[in-house]
């Protein structure tokens, strides 16, 4: 096995091409194998086996700086960079991070996990290294799906302005996670599909240059006959109007090809744009077949490629995408709109269905939120269906086009909470402070799959303004949802659990952790009340006035950032009320980024458990008796 003696990139220098093309192997029957316990991101992995061993080969990391966009592509840079050993660790608690990480290894130069940001990184790291004199080389390498993004396309801009030395590595494998969408994507395809194109555009270059300058009007249409030329035969011109040198499309499974083209596009002045043509879940038939399923692969059975996935109740994530069908049916003003998220939020059934109310706009958070406002201005209902973490990338347009002109848009916000094994860059935790502060917006997390439901329903009738429904990244809780769907009055809390010791507000999981503290708690002789406070915003006011005058200590218990959250709202509302001297303690996430493991493990390393909240009446149970 070659593979065991890689253990930095220096040893990948020493082997000859045959032994090159071997590695590969190897390193994917290394990925194939371990994912299989793991989970991760397989398929693209499977996709820049060869890229990334010819970028180690031939390039000297870390003085050479490779900045993999998203970072989700990075595992055969982290096997050759020191890493191999820590792979049954990947994406667990303390483990491997699934993601570009400085902290791990100084060959990571870059942290991701959100798409679109590694040629804005290349940029600065091209103006700083000329700045400080030096002569390190900075390589991109950015998938088809996240060339679609925004930033990217605004870093091309300044790239192609600026001239500076730096690669950009274009892995196009036609997909993002689901199948690739839009106009660039038909671009790209139009590369790729002429086989004659490179002689082609070698043969208009050659004859273009041949052409005589002669001055006036002759010389000017013989200067549009060119560019008329060149967009007519030469596809690639695109990134070639924008300042890149464009070299490509190229195999990018063929090693000695891939090191040719690259070693051509070292010598070249200037930013390059070398476009390589990869198959996601390259070399592992079931990734080859469903690239769009391996993408996020749960542990899987080698052999048969099935994957083992938990059974019982459905997730969050079905029962929405569940809902907004049947409300659809009932309900033609209703559109869907995702930015690259089809199969993860859950919208496939949807868009079999309706495929003319559903669009999948690309990795453009931004755009699908003004898309929405500018829907919603029209009288539709758009349901923007994102995970809490990429809204982030919207805010502006949040605040700027759907709040401040209080349309009806439905915000559905998938993975509200902790996430998982994506870790710190996925947690959906921000969004309540984030919406919470924003005028008109109202925001809803239901305790159960059934109230997610009714939710939906609430969101659709309701024609006041901005709407948001958050839900986590976990299965529901099993109950039955049979009940037709009703419309909760905006701005209610339910009280579920009577008692007078405390009172637990809690936001979506939290209630379940809440009414299992209370059980415990009532075997000890303490009465937790337990509020299942569904809207974050607006508060219930007529509650929280009652609380007050019961003058009952009170918890609130969010699975959301502290700073700025539901508890903080609650807070600012007694103060604000000038209810002074009550009780309060916050449960929330404390000010520091969570990394990746199990959701149980997130929630316990941050106090977000039954336990905790146990522990915490308790100690308020003291203080209420002196008080008294
Ligand atoms: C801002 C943002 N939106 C959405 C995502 C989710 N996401 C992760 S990878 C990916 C697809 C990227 O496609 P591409 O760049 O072509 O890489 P590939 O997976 O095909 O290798 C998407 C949509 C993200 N990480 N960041
Ligand atoms: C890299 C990335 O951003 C996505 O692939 C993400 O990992 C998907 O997360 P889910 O598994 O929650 O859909
Ligand atoms: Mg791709």
């Amino acid at each position: 096995m070659l593979l065991e003696h890689i253990k930095q990139p220096k040893d990948l220098k020493q082997l000859s091409i045959e032994q090159l093309e071997q590695l590969a192997t190897e390193t994917r029957q290394f990925l194939v194998e371990k994912l299989s316990i793991t989970g991760g991101h397989l398929s693209s992995n499977l996709g820049v086996v060869e890229l990334t061993i010819a970028l180690h080969y031939l390039f000297n990391s870390p003085y050479d700086k490779f900045i993999f966009d998203v970072g989700h592509q990075s595992y055969v840079h982290k096997m050759f960079t020191g890493r191999m050993d820590k792979f049954d660790t990947l994406r667990k608690y303390k483990g491997l991070c699934g993601f570009v990480k400085r902290s791990e290894s100084e060959h990571d130069v870059w942290e991701a996990g959100h798409s679109s940001t590694s040629l804005s990184a290349a940029m600065g790291m091209a103006i700083a290294r000329d700045l400080k004199g030096e002569h390190n080389r900075v390589v991109a390498i950015i998938g088809d799906g996240a060339l679609t993004g925004g930033m990217a396309l605004e870093a091309m801009n300044h790239i192609g302005h600026e001239k500076k030395n730096l690669m950009v590595i274009l892995n196009d494998n036609e997909m993002s996670i689901a199948p690739n969408v839009g106009a660039l994507h038909n671009y790209l395809g139009k590369i790729r599909s002429d086989k004659h194109y490179v002689k082609v555009k070698e043969e208009v270059e050659y004859l273009i240059k041949k052409i005589p300058a002669i001055g006036g009007t002759l010389a000017k249409t013989i200067e549009k006959l060119k560019d008329s030329l060149k967009y007519m035969v030469v596809p690639g011109v695109l990134f070639e109007e924008l300042g890149f040198t464009y070299l490509g499309p190229v195999d990018g499974h063929n090693l000695p090809l891939l090191l040719e083209t690259i070693k051509q596009a070292e010598k070249i002045e200037g930013p390059v744009m070398l476009h390589v043509v990869t198959l996601k879940g390259k070399g592992y038939s079931p990734a080859e077949a469903d690239s769009h399923a391996w993408h996020g692969a749960s542990p899987y059975k080698i052999e048969s490629g099935q994957m083992l996935k938990a059974v019982g109740p459905p997730m969050y994530t079905e029962v929405f995408g569940k809902s907004l069908i049947e409300l659809a049916r009932e309900d033609s003003r209703i559109v869907a709109i995702t930015p690259a998220m089809p199969g993860g939020s859950g919208l496939l059934k949807f868009a079999a269905e309706f495929p003319d109310r559903m669009f999948d706009v690309g990795i453009a958070e931004q755009h699908a939120a003004t898309l929405c406002a500018a829907l919603a201005g029209e009288g539709l209902k758009p349901v923007y269906a994102v995970y809490s973490t990429f809204l982030q990338r919207a805010y502006d347009q949040v605040v700027h086009d759907i709040c401040r002109a209080n349309l009806n848009v439905i915000f559905a916000i998938d993975r509200a909470g902790y996430v998982g094994p994506d870790g710190e860059t996925h947690q959906g935790v921000y969004d309540i402070a984030f919406l919470r502060s924003i005028p008109n917006m109202v925001l809803m997390m239901p305790k159960d799959e059934n109230e997610l439901r009714h939710m939906m329903k609430t969101a659709v009738d309701y024609d006041a303004g901005p709407i948001a429904v958050r839900y986590p990244r976990i299965s529901g809780l099993g109950v039955s949802m049979e009940e037709p769907y009703r419309a909760i009055p905006i701005g209610t809390w339910e009280v579920l659990r009577s008692g007078d010791s405390a009172v637990v507000l809690a936001v979506g999981p939290m209630v379940q952790e809440a009414m299992e503290a209370a059980e415990q708690l009532a075997k000890e002789g303490l009465q937790l009340r337990v509020v299942n406070a569904r809207f974050i915003k607006p508060l219930d006011e007529a509650m929280l006035q009652q609380l007050a005058k019961e003058n009952v200590p009170i918890i609130t218990m969010e699975e959301g950032a502290q700073a700025g959250g539901f508890g903080g709202s609650v807070l600012e509302y007694f103060a604000s009320h000038d209810m002074h001297g009550l009780q309060i303690k916050i449960l929330g996430i404390p000010d520091y980024f969570v990394e990746h493991g199990s959701v149980p493990e997130q929630r316990k390393e941050t106090g977000l458990t039954a336990e905790r909240l146990m522990a915490e009446v308790k100690a308020l149970m003291p203080r209420k008796r002196q008080h008294a």
